[in-house]
């Protein structure tokens, strides 16, 4: 995290590290992860272990920035399905704005694992995590590396009342947002970190 802080980091080495660290807050993540039985057959006797559920698991990122998070996510569960959220945050107005959407129509009893570094308001985690229990997915777990105290609270006062089981992994809780809407200290903007700065 101090690397990925550090402003004279650069991009090559800012996207290594996030995959490195996506892998280690993967391996937190996947705990709750649903698994069947299943038996196989060593050189000794047989053996009863675990393997993924059906339906398979859906990662989410959340364009830009989150695709920095898809390569470390799928390495941990390489059989999951993506489906993408395209959202850019109006810098005055801190709203989100959803520009791309490919997502399955029916979500029923699918557990959505989202990735998106940045918690800041809260406002695009919150849309993308409402699209999903829209469409029916019964089980979430939100991957960040940074979380705003702010952007907790918003994500707690939408899902509560849904009562559905929501997981919230993150790297580090920074102190607070300052009055452009930024994590404090943070680490900049990530999309801008990760794939260079656009206007
Ligand atoms: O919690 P919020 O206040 O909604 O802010 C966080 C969002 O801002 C960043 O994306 P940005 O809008 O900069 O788009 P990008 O990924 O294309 O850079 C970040 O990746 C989150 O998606
Ligand atoms: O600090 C922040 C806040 C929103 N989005 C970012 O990329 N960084
Ligand atoms: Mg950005």
């Amino acid at each position: 995290m101090t690397v990925l802080r550090d402003e004279s980091t650069d991009s090559a080495t800012f996207r290594q590290l996030t995959e490195e660290l996506v892998t280690l807050l993967a391996y937190e993540a996947t705990r709750e992860i649903r698994v069947e039985p299943a038996t196989v057959q060593t050189p000794v006797a047989p053996a009863t272990g675990v393997r993924l559920s059906d339906p398979r698991p859906m990662v989410v990122p959340i364009l830009r920035a989150g695709l920095g998070m898809l390569e470390g996510m799928t390495k941990l569960i390489p059989t999951a399905e993506v489906g993408f959220v395209g959202m850019v945050r109006n810098e005055e107005t801190l709203q989100p704005v959803t520009y791309a959407e490919r997502l399955p129509h029916n979500l029923a009893g699918r557990q959505c694992i989202v990735l998106d570094p940045m918690l800041a308001t809260g406002g695009s985690l919150a849309g993308t995590v409402q699209f999903l229990v829209d469409r029916g997915a019964d089980h979430i777990t939100c991957i960040c590396l940074l979380a705003a105290p702010e952007g907790i609270e918003r994500l707690k006062e939408l899902l509560e009342p849904l009562q559905i089981p929501t997981t919230l992994v993150v790297a580090a809780v920074d102190e607070k947002l300052n009055e452009k809407g930024y994590i404090v200290p943070g680490l900049g903007d990530a999309g801008d970190r990760l794939y260079g700065v656009t206007d």
